[in-house]
C-alpha cells in the first residue's frame, strides 16, 4: 500500500503519516475499551473512580498504538525509496532504537537493532530502514521472528549482496515477573549472502561496535 493510502493520526505525530486513520476508529478503540473496563473490574479495581474514568480508552489507544505494524507493509516503505547507485561497499545504520511487545505476555522488549547491506546497483533512503524495523517491531512478536523478518524484507526488496541484521532487547516479562532477571540481554542475528562469509560478518561486528566519539 502506497504512503497516499494513510493518514496522519494527531495524537500519534511519530506514527509520520504511514498508519491508516481506520486503525483508530471510535468504534474500535470504545469495543476495546469495553473489555478493558471489565479487566479492570476483574483485576480487583474499581473502573468508576475518578482516577480510572479514562483508563480503558487509553490503554485502547495505546494498544493499537503498540500494534500500528499490522497496518503498514514494510516492502513498500523501501520500494518507495530505492534508487540507483554505484555504491559496493557495506551500508551499516546502528543503534536503531526498538519497542515490541512479547507475543506470551503482551510486555514490552525494548533494545537496539544493527543493520547492514551491500549493495548491488540500488540503495534505499535511510530512513525506510529503521521504519521497516519498525513496521515489524510494532506488532506481537519474538525476537528471533522479528529479526527474520526484518533480514527478508531487505534482502527480498533491494536484492543486495547481503544482508546483516544483530538485535540487543531487553525483555520486560523476564525483568518484572517469571525469571525476574533485571539485566539479561537477548542477542539475535540474521544474515544473507555475503554476510554469512566470515570475513564480511565481522566488518559488520566490528563497525557496529565502533563508536563515533
Ligand atoms: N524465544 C523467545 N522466547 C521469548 C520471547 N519473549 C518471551 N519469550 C519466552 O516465552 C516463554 C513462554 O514460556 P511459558 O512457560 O509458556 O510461559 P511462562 O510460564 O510465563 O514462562 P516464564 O516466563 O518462565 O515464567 C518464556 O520462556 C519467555 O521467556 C522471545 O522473543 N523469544
Ligand atoms: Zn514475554
Amino acid at each position: 500500500m502506497s504512503k497516499e493510502n494513510y493518514d496522519r493520526y494527531d495524537d500519534e505525530e511519530d506514527v509520520d503519516g504511514y498508519v491508516k486513520i481506520d486503525r483508530y476508529n471510535p468504534e474500535l478503540i470504545q469495543n476495546i475499551s469495553t473489555h478493558y473496563k471489565d479487566i479492570l473490574t476483574q483485576l480487583g479495581e474499581d473502573p468508576n473512580r475518578e482516577g480510572l474514568l479514562k483508563t480503558p480508552e487509553r490503554v485502547a489507544k495505546a494498544l493499537l498504538y503498540l500494534t500500528h505494524g499490522y497496518d503498514l507493509n514494510p516492502k513498500d516503505i523501501l520500494e518507495s525509496a530505492k534508487f540507483t547507485e554505484e555504491y559496493s561497499q557495506m551500508v551499516v545504520v546502528k543503534d536503531i532504537e526498538v519497542y515490541s511487545m512479547c507475543e506470551h505476555h503482551m510486555l514490552p522488549f525494548f533494545g537496539k537493532a544493527h543493520i547492514a547491506y551491500i549493495p548491488n546497483g540500488q540503495v534505499v533512503g535511510l530512513s525506510k530502514i529503521p521504519r521497516v524495523v519498525d513496521a515489524f517491531a510494532r506488532r506481537l512478536q519474538v525476537q528471533e521472528r522479528l529479526t527474520n523478518q526484518i533480514r527478508d524484507c531487505i534482502q527480498e526488496t533491494l536484492n543486495p549482496i547481503g544482508v546483516g541484521v544483530v538485535m540487543e532487547c531487553r525483555h520486560l516479562c523476564m525483568c518484572m515477573r517469571g525469571v525476574q532477571k533485571q539485566n539479561s540481554v537477548t542477542t539475535t542475528s540474521a544474515f544473507t549472502g555475503e554476510f554469512i562469509k566470515e570475513k564480511t560478518r565481522a566488518e559488520f561486528l566490528h563497525l557496529i561496535s565502533s563508536k563515533l566519539s
